[in-house]
């Protein structure tokens, strides 16, 4: 290869050298999340776009970001497609191109799978840290790598007493809940979701699922939702009732107002950004449901990747 060539990072070499540490992410992502509430010129995040392939069940993003803060410069372009599992394939592939600021010259190419992964799962920390009312127990619906990533990223921040597993395929969350034990957590499988998240404090949804899977009636007052899934439809996952007695945040609303279209339709608020309530310009209600709708920011991705490269660069003495 090349000296001037940009450098290459799999997502094998990002998981075996410890590249991204929960250690150092989730603050980034705190950072990256108050900055795009700012009306400032700390990140530019023009929306993404998002483009179905309604034949073949699938979704391309293209994602780009700056972050002034960070000096991040990055285009991360993923795909999801739910049908992948029964492939053997992760149903989200990313590529990340991190760039020089400065000249715009590409210095990292990265697989975006396990950026996305625990980016999304910080943002959620750090959404729950502001939202929270509680953390004994923690129900996590889905069983498939956003859930487990939630389930390692939630507990470290929070250490829960007790992880509920559903999935609606209960084989696979029995299999969640046996990792998660081998690595000490205490986690449980459960068969009903409603059985899953009676009583919790905080709950994480986490599935391509078209409908409903999380129902307003079940929970009890005060829970935080992180609503992290359903693919094409951003807001399937919860029933309305929930939508309409929570109080709602997201990640941006610049994305919020077209992705979210379906929900600002029948009428429901959402409150503002994470980033408003970390930067105190808004406050959180924590005695009420509260849900953080994540969208996925590219900015979140950026500054990953940037995370990534001078940990790369650092142990490898570049
Ligand atoms: N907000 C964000 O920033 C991000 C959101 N996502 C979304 O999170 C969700 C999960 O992604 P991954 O964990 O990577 O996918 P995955 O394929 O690893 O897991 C998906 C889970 O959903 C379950 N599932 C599939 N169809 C279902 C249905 N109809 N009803 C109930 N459960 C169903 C599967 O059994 C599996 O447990 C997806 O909707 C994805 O688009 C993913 C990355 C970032
Ligand atoms: O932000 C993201 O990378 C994604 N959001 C939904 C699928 C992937």
């Amino acid at each position: 290869m090349a000296d001037n060539a940009p450098l290459y990072l799999t997502d094998e070499c990002i998981r075996s050298n410890k590249l991204l540490q929960l250690a150092k992410l989730i603050p980034a992502i705190q950072n990256a999340m108050a900055s795009v509430s700012k009306n400032s010129d700390e990140v530019i995040q023009p929306p993404r776009t998002l483009m179905q392939i309604p034949s073949l069940s699938g979704v391309l993003l293209s994602m780009p970001a700056f972050s002034k803060n960070d000096d991040a410069l990055a285009c991360k372009l993923v795909t999801a497609y739910p049908g992948n599992a029964d492939k053997g394939l992760p149903s989200i592939l990313g590529t990340v191109l991190l760039f020089d600021p400065t000249t715009g010259k590409v210095s990292a190419i990265m697989d975006g799978t396990e950026i996305t992964t625990w980016r999304t799962a910080a943002a959620s920390a750090v959404a729950t840290k502001y939202l929270h009312n509680g953390t004994a127990v923690l129900a996590i619906l889905g069983s498939g790598t956003q859930a487990q990533s939630h389930a390692e990223t939630l507990d470290y921040c929070f250490g829960f007493q007790q992880i509920r597993i559903w999935n609606h395929r209960f084989e696979k969350a029995q299999k969640l809940t046996e990792e998660l034990i081998e690595k000490g957590k205490s986690a449980i499988a459960y068969q009903s979701a409603e059985e899953c998240v009676k009583n919790a404090d905080v709950i994480v949804t986490a599935t391509f699922a078209s409908s409903p899977i999380l129902r307003g009636k079940w929970i009890k007052p005060g829970a935080h939702i992180n609503a992290v899934g359903a693919g094409i439809n951003h807001h399937s996952e919860l029933d309305a009732e929930l939508y309409q007695t929570a109080h709602i945040y997201t990640d941006t609303m610049a994305s919020a107002k077209t992705e979210l279209k379906g929900l600002l339709d029948l009428g429901i608020t959402i409150q503002g950004e994470v980033g408003d309530i970390i930067n105190g310009t808004k406050s959180a209600e924590r005695e009420r449901i509260t849900v953080f709708q994540s969208l996925g920011m590219a900015v979140e991705d950026a500054v990953s990747a940037k995370l990534i490269y001078d940990e790369y660069k650092k142990i490898k003495k570049l």
